[in-house]
């Protein structure tokens, strides 16, 4: 468990204040993967310095598995730093070392004895799916298995938190989502957290559990991802979810459907179990109305569904609003304003 109180940290620059983070209270529990997002400069990567005992907060304190880290001698915390490995966008390999070499490298800095660090290496290379590799260098990798590499080494020593700094984002779509399943498969089977960051709306979508928004040095919403996904309250939270989930047809297509005549656009939202019960069908032909679908999506973040629609009602007006009513005690349902062109 990682637990941040009240925590900032101020850089002076000469004459000038550069407050990275600012007043963070967060609590990331054993066994979850959490994500924190931000735009470039909004605190994230000194956020995961302060965990490393990297940098020191200014104000506030931060605990790692029960341990204060403003308490610690310098060999208490290489310990601690033990207990955390982290994985890098741009991989941190050693280009002179074999991949079975990198993932050797921090159980030779821990003295374990040659045979059970060849035994760990060959096991790590049969978790991370690369096996045939343990020969190659570094440069003789895609930038996936690099990757894997990396995450191979980061295990090495057994750590409790996997620490991943954009671990994806010079990775192409494809290979991010291999990596992504091999981080939940490092979090599922073995059991370790994850404390990543990123500034990609999708990676939070995939595999976290929680997540933190940072601005401006601080933590501006946080929450569970499928409620924060749902019902984000902040505007830069709305900002990256629109970022990943178009809920409007392109101009040109509503352009078209006002100029067949179209009614009254609603947009309706299912979430969780809803989303698979025809619920819509149902009222509407209890209402004795009809109902067009415009546009939709149905996604599914944190094995739950969310759909996302927009339509019509076609039939007598009175009708239309008492399925309206109906529809708003079980669904979300609001009538969207559109700005035509
Ligand atoms: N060692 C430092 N000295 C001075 N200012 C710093 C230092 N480290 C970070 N900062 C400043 O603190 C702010 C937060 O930086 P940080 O790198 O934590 O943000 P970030 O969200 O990780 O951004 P990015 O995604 O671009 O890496 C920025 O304004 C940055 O310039």
């Amino acid at each position: 468990m990682i637990t941040f109180r009240n925590v900032s940290k101020t850089f002076t620059i000469g004459k000038r204040e550069v407050h990275a983070v600012r007043n963070v209270d967060l609590t990331i529990e054993q066994g979850e993967i959490f994500g924190i997002i931000g735009f470039s400069g909004a605190g994230k990567s000194t956020l995961l310095r302060l965990v490393n005992v990297l940098e020191i907060p200014s104000a506030g304190s931060i605990e790692v598995q029960g341990v204060d880290l403003a308490k610690l001698s310098p060999r208490e915390v290489r310990k601690v730093r033990r207990g955390i490995g982290m994985i890098f966008q741009n991989f941190n390999l050693l280009t002179s070392r074999t991949v079975a070499g990198n993932i050797a490298y921090p159980l030779k800095l821990a003295k374990v004895p040659r045979q059970k660090i060849k035994e760990r290496v060959d096991e790590l290379l049969r978790f991370v799916g690369l096996s045939e590799k343990a020969k190659n260098y570094p440069e003789q990798l895609s930038g996936g298995q690099k990757q894997r590499v990396g995450i191979a080494r980061a295990l090495a020593t057994s750590p409790d938190i996997l620490i991943c700094d954009e671990a994806t984002s010079a990775l192409d779509p494809d290979t991010t989502g291999d990596i992504l399943r091999l981080l939940k498969k490092v979090n599922k089977e073995l059991g370790i957290t994850i404390l990543l960051i990123t500034h990609e709306m999708h990676v939070i979508q995939a595999i976290c559990d929680k997540v933190a928004v940072m601005e401006d040095g601080e933590v501006i919403e946080t929450g569970g991802v499928f409620d924060t996904f749902t019902s984000p309250v902040h505007p830069t939270t709305k900002r990256f979810i629109r970022s990943i989930q178009q809920d409007l047809p392109s101009p040109s297509l509503l352009e078209e459907w006002r100029h067949k005549g179209g009614e009254k656009l609603y947009r309706i939202i299912f979430k969780g179990e809803v989303a698979s019960d025809p619920v819509l069908s149902r009222v509407t032909r209890k209402h004795d109305i009809d109902v067009n679908i415009v546009y939709g999506s149905v996604q599914e973040i944190q094995a739950k569904f969310y759909g996302n629609l927009l339509v019509s009602f076609e039939g007598d007006e009175e009708k239309t609003a008492r399925a309206v009513k109906e529809l708003n005690d079980i669904v979300q349902i609001e009538e969207v304003e559109v700005a035509w062109a």
